[in-house]
């Protein structure tokens, strides 16, 4: 009995917000997303006891929502039923802070929660300064809203006043923090890619997807010993896991673990978990892993396809993967998408279903002479560029900020020379800079 008071205590009871906007946005839909936010939160510890979705049109630049409905909810939370309030959408720094001053507790959006999961789930010390960047760069243009309750705990002690010089020393010390980090993680890729290009001509897999689809699952059944952390949560893997996965005799390849992609996913940690996604760029293809169980599949299918063209990955050299097919009811449902995607897989990680066939598409794959590959690099690095043009066939040429992205095709046989020059180069421009 005691233990079971003392969990009720230590969770946070959550409210989640979200709005409906006809026509795209039904309620249904919106009710959709809420539940995914309710397994975030969940993940991060909170139990959701109430929902609001509001129809509305144009959010409120002040409040978000529309003023009677913030004072609805206020008489909900000051009833005390309520720790935190957590939106389905993004807030601008002010509305967080008038609807914080409102409801006398703590508010989060989307974003906020999502940082927080992952700061939480970070291992390695690439993930943890990862997430503190984009958490950092979150950070900057709220530090006001900080301040405030800070400026309400110290109550004026000190000589220095709560005012606009101590906001400014914050932002500035955030500021230099933004960009140690960033050198650091700079440092952490390029000795990361010199690592990479050493392992020569193994052809490398990535395994890629929305967050629950079962890619550590499958990883684990693909090479035994992984040990890869796989739960019924989001956000489970948050670094990449590489391991030999021998199809035939003679026949290996390097086949990787990362993180899942979800709706929303803010664009700052798709940046900052650059490295770790750089695995996915170096792949000689992708296996996309497809939840087939989940309502909204489609929906997630289209969100990784994005988020991939975010980080630079082009579709040809990608197998779907159409995962947890033992936990597919409806089987007509089963043959029309075999239909729609004839060239793709049904497999099932748990139940070992199809895995030989997954096997044998791999095996296909690398028996091709040809293989495309993605580079990704600053636009200034002329050298690089060049010799990509000069001895590979560039099929492909994207600018992603300062970063020019180049999808290049090149024999097999010539693959370990070309890495190594690439490696050479890399290691070069980064000493001039
Ligand atoms: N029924 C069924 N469940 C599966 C299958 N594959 C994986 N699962 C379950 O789906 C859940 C998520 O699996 P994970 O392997 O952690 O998924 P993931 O894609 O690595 O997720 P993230 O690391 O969070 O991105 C776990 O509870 C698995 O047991 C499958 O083929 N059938
Ligand atoms: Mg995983």
């Amino acid at each position: 009995m005691d233990t079971y008071i003392t969990q009720e205590v230590t969770k946070e009871r959550a409210l989640l917000v979200g709005i409906s906007s006809l026509p795209q946005l039904t309620r249904s839909v919106a009710e959709e997303y809420l539940n995914e936010l309710e397994l975030l939160a969940d993940t991060a510890g909170a139990e959701v006891v109430s929902r609001v979705i509001q129809e509305r049109k144009q959010k409120d630049p002040a409040w978000f929502l529309g003023r009677g409905k913030v004072e609805e909810m206020e008489h909900l939370i000051k009833g005390g039923l309520i720790d935190i309030v957590i939106f389905d959408d993004d807030l601008s720094p002010v509305q967080a802070r008038n609807l914080e001053r409102v409801f006398g507790c703590k508010v989060l959006d989307r974003t906020e929660l999502i940082l927080q999961i992952f700061a939480t789930r970070a291992q390695s010390a690439q993930a943890k300064m990862q997430v503190e960047l984009a958490q950092l760069e979150y950070l900057l243009p709220r530090l006001t809203r900080l301040w405030t309750h800070l400026s309400k705990q110290k109550g004026g002690i000190g000589t220095k006043g709560p005012g606009e010089t101590q906001i400014e020393t914050d932002r500035r010390l955030v500021r230099k923090r933004i960009s140690f980090l960033k050198k650091k993680l700079r440092d952490v890729a390029l000795q990361h890619a010199t690592q990479t290009k050493e392992r020569g001509e193994i052809p490398r897999v990535a395994l890629v997807g929305y967050t629950n689809a079962g890619k550590s699952t499958l990883m684990n059944r693909l090479c035994p010993n992984t040990g890869a952390y796989a739960e019924d949560r989001l956000f489970a893997t948050l670094d990449t896991k590489t391991r030999r996965l021998q199809l035939k005799i003679n026949k290996v390849v390097l086949l990787s673990d990362t993180v899942g992609f979800i709706r929303k996913l803010p664009h700052r940690l798709v940046e900052s978990f650059r490295s770790t996604l750089d695995e996915v760029l170096q792949a000689d293809f992708l296996l996309h892993v497809i939840d087939s169980s989940h309502e909204g599949f489609e929906e997630q299918i289209r969100i990784v396809t994005e988020t991939l063209q975010e980080i630079g990955v082009e579709h040809t050299n990608i197998i779907n993967v159409f995962n947890k097919v033992d936990a597919v009811e409806d089987k007509e449902a089963l043959r029309s998408l075999r239909q729609k995607y004839p060239e793709a897989l049904f497999v099932s990680a748990k139940r070992g279903i199809n895995l030989g066939v997954l096997k044998d598409a791999i095996g296909d794959y690398i028996s091709r002479d040809y293989r495309l590959r993605t580079l990704r690099t600053h636009i200034s690095n002329y050298k690089l560029i060049g010799y990509l043009y000069d001895h590979t066939e560039v099929i492909g040429k994207k600018y992603v900020d300062e970063d020019v992205i180049l999808k290049y095709r090149a024999h097999y046989r010539n693959l370990k020379q070309i890495d190594a020059r690439i490696a050479a180069v890399e290691k070069e421009s980064s000493h001039v800079a």
